[in-house]
This record gives C-alpha cells, sequence and structure tokens, in this order.
C-alpha cells in the first residue's frame, strides 16, 4: 500500500514504522498536498525503509531527476498528461516510474503499455486538479484491465477509504492500493486511526501484495 501526499517527517517516519510498503511526496505546486524540494530532505533519511515516490504533473525530466539522483525519492509518479515519449528518458536513465492514468473508459487504457513503467496506477479523472480527489473509479473497468494485462501491475487509487478498501481489493484484485485523501485529517496531514485500519484490510489476506 502507498500512502500518498506526505509532507510532514513524523508522519513519514510513523508509515515507516507501521510498515507501510511506500510513501508519496507530491512535488506538484498546485496540489493541496505540495511538498517544497527544498523541503523534502527528511525523505532521504528513509532510504531502504520505505519506497520513496515522487508524484509529479507535466513537469519535465529535470526536477524528477534530481530528486532521484539526491536520493530523496526512488520512483517517479507521472500524473499528468505525459505522453511515451516524455517517458521515454526516465525508461532510458534506467529511472523506475509509474503513470497515472485518469480514467473515464476503456479508450484512456489503450496507450497504458507505451510508457514502459513499471505498474500502472488507475485513479479518478480530474481535469485540472489531476489527483487526490476522493472520487472513485469503475472497479469493473480496472478488474478487466488487469484481466486483459496481465504482465502490468495495476495500483488502484480513487476514493479508497477504510470503509470501502474491502470491497475494492475483492472487486479489483490489485497489485497494490494507492490513498491520500482516504487517510488524512486534512491535506497533508495523515491520520494514523485511518491509515491502520487501510492496513487491517490489506494484510487482512483478501490481496498479500496491497
Ligand atoms: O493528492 C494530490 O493532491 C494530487 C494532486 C495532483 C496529482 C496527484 C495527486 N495525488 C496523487 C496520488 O497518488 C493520490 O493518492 C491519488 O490521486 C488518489 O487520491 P485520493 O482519491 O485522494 O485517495
Amino acid at each position: 500500500m502507498k500512502i500518498c501526499g506526505v509532507t510532514l517527517a513524523s508522519d513519514a517516519q510513523r508509515l515507516v514504522d507501521l510498515g507501510v510498503d511506500a510513501l508519496g511526496a507530491n512535488f506538484w505546486p498546485q496540489s493541496k498536498r505540495y511538498l517544497e524540494p527544498a523541503e523534502a530532505g527528511f525523505l532521504r533519511e528513509l532510504s531502504g525503509k520505505i519506497l520513496r515516490v515522487g508524484v509529479f504533473v507535466n513537469a519535465g525530466s529535470d526536477l524528477p531527476r534530481r530528486l532521484v539522483e539526491e536520493g530523496i525519492i526512488d520512483v517517479i509518479q507521472l500524473h499528468g498528461d505525459e505522453t511515451p515519449e516524455d517517458a521515454r528518458v526516465f525508461l532510458d536513465a534506467g529511472i523506475p516510474f509509474l503513470k497515472a492514468i485518469g480514467v473515464r473508459g476503456v479508450n484512456d487504457l489503450a496507450a497504458a503499455h507505451d510508457f514502459g513503467a513499471k505498474a500502472i496506477l488507475l485513479d479518478a479523472h480530474a481535469p485540472g486538479v489531476y489527483g487526490g480527489t476522493g472520487q472513485t473509479i469503475d472497479w469493473d473497468l480496472a478488474r478487466r484491465f488487469i484481466e486483459e494485462n496481465a504482465t502490468l501491475p495495476l495500483i488502484l487509487a480513487g476514493g479508497i477509504t477504510p470503509e470501502n478498501v474491502v470491497e475494492a481489493i475483492a472487486a479489483v484484485r490489485p497489485a497494490a492500493l494507492d490513498v491520500a485523501s482516504g487517510a488524512e485529517i486534512r491535506p497533508g496531514v495523515k491520520d494514523f486511526g485511518k491509515v491502520e485500519a487501510l492496513l487491517v484490510a490489506c494484510r487482512s489476506g483478501s490481496n498479500e501484495g496491497s
């Protein structure tokens, strides 16, 4: 499970202590969960303890690459309108990346394989906002994507909460889950009651990989 939108060093450390697989730090300045790169140094100390994912929206390659090279993040999450051509620079450099797709229907998934991403993250379609909306996606569509694309891991995002997580796992059986608003007190501040409830659901055996 990836908990996204971390802005506080204390929250990041608590996610490590709870054994959460991955955290997301959002480097898109318009996000309610924006983390200034200059304030992200605390992530460096978590190297090897949790997978650190940097979220970017149409950011080009300089900042994402720099944060990887500086040991602040491990993986890049492209969460904007990036094309497979935009992603090529990361593929060529051997930098692992995820591609998020805001999904309205099956047509949005047609290019999923073209990115060369480590995994595809399916999220709610949110023009201008891009992510962190708390809106769920069509889980049947996500399940069908998995059945038809067995080699490409799918991360389910969009409106996952402690209340619907069991149903989401059962319906989609994703490789992993990604949660922002469903695990916070307010944008950028995590709610550890919710994080723990999500973890219990993920570890209950209904989906070992989430
Ligand atoms: O969280 C944001 O503010 C955000 C803004 C722009 C692009 C991506 C963003 N979040 C990335 C994530 O991976 C979120 O976890 C994902 O969108 C799901 O969010 P939520 O529906 O709130 O769980």
